[in-house]
Order: structure tokens, then C-alpha cells, then sequence
């Protein structure tokens, strides 16, 4: 699925002060594309996130996601459009402590009004947790609990994936793994993916690189 960002703008304001976080913002990210942001810290790429995931609105610009202008759309639409294009996975995994590994990754279905259970534990063996699929995230390796996060993400099939330093809460090794893991499966579904992250090694694996710098993209 192509993203087509154009003139986006977006500010914040501190006490008195004007920050211009994202400063007429233009992207064009391909079908199928991965997309490393990078950007020194407070250069916007979580801004930049929130508005692909219509978390946040923009003050000025369109988001088009397939013909679809996210700017223009409802909470109810954009609710809609979260749970059936956009899978996230963020840095400190955000699992349900409640549910198991495999009610987990069940959740996103069930977001969606379906409940398939053959794939969610399909994706569970795909990520090498198929014989953790009982145990809860706290039973769990940080690892382990990003795996689940990507499972769940991913499973239901997702055409755009938003990961927001997926690495950024593990010991190096640990990061590559997950990292080789995300790659594969981006890679072979063709899902276009935007991946924020500090790590320069971790970049280079992308199809582009992006900065943010002074509230403009760079590529
Ligand atoms: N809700 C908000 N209200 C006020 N300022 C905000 C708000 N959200 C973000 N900002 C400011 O906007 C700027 C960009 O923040 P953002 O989180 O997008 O940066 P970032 O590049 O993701 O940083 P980091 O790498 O540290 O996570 C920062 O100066 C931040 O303080």
C-alpha cells in the first residue's frame, strides 16, 4: 500500500514557545517499501508516526493512504482504518499482561470481528513461540514478549506496518534477532513498513533511509 504525504505541518506549543515540529512535510513511500526514519532526539519521528497513524491530526497537509486522505477522515473511520491496515509494533511491546501469549496476538482479530485462531497460532510458530502460546508476558524474555508484539501485529494481514524503535528496549543481540524475524516477514508479504529508529546498522537494512531534520524530511 503507497503513502503519500504532502505539505505537512504540525506544531506544538511549550509555555510560550512555537515548536514547528514537522515544517511542510512532503514523503512518497512505494507499495511494499521499508522506510528507516531516523532524526536526533525531538526531531519529530514520533510526531511523524502518530499522524501515519491518525493518532494525531495535522495542522495543515494530507496523509493519503491509498486514495484515502487520513486527515479528512472520522475518528470512527480512522479507528476503522487502524484496525484493518495498520499493524504497530512499538518499543516496550505493549502486550496485554492479562491475556496469554496466543490471546495476544487472537486480540487483533478479534478487533477486527473475526476470531482465526489457526492463524494466530500459525504466526505465534512463525515468530518460534508456538510452545510458549499458553505463557503471559511476564513469563516471558523482553525478546520473547517483542515476538509475541510482531505476531500480533502482523497476523491479521496488515498492507502497512509502523514500528517505533522495535529494538530500542533489548541487549544488541537480542535486537538483531528481531530484526532478521521483522525483515522476513515485512519482506515476504510485501508490507510496507516505516520503522523508526536510532541505529545505523539497523537502517542500512532498509530500502531508503529518511531524516527528519529541522522538521523536514530528507532522503
Ligand atoms: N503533545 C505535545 N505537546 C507539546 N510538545 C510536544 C508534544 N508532543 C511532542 N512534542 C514536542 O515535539 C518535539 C518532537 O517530539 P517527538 O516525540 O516527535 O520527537 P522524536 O524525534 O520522536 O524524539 P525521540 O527520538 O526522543 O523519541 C519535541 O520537542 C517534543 O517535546
Amino acid at each position: 500500500m503507497k503513502i503519500s504525504v504532502k505539505n505537512l505541518n504540525k506544531h506544538f506549543l511549550q509555555g510560550k514557545n512555537t515548536i514547528n515540529v514537522l515544517n511542510d512535510v512532503n514523503l512518497e513511500i512505494k507499495s511494499g517499501e521499508i522506510i528507516a526514519l531516523l532524526g536526533k532526539s525531538g526531531s519529530g519521528k514520533t510526531t511523524m508516526l502518530s499522524m501515519l497513524a491518525g493518532l494525531d491530526r495535522p495542522d495543515q497537509g494530507s496523509i493519503i493512504v491509498d486514495d484515502q486522505d487520513l486527515t479528512k477522515l472520522s475518528e470512527e473511520a480512522l479507528c476503522e482504518y487502524r484496525a484493518k491496515k495498520l499493524g504497530i509494533v512499538f518499543q516496550q511491546f505493549h502486550l496485554i499482561p492479562h491475556l496469554t501469549a496466543f490471546e495476544n496476538v487472537l486480540l487483533s482479530f478479534e478487533i477486527n470481528g473475526h476470531e482465526d485462531k489457526e492463524t494466530a497460532m500459525k504466526w505465534l510458530e512463525m515468530v518460534g513461540l508456538k510452545d510458549r502460546a499458553d505463557h503471559y508476558p511476564a513469563m516471558l524474555s523482553g525478546g520473547e514478549q517483542q515476538r509475541v508484539a510482531i505476531a500480533r501485529a502482523l497476523s491479521f494481514g496488515p498492507p502497512v506496518l509502523l514500528a517505533d524503535e522495535p529494538t530500542g528496549n533489548l541487549d544488541v543481540e537480542t535486537g538483531k534477532s528481531i530484526i532478521d524475524i521483522l525483515f522476513k516477514m515485512v519482506r515476504e508479504k510485501k508490507i510496507t513498513m516505516i520503522l523508526v529508529t536510532h541505529d545505523d546498522e539497523l537502517a542500512a537494512k532498509a530500502d531508503r533511509i529518511v531524516r527528519l531534520i529541522g522538521g523536514k524530511c530528507h532522503s
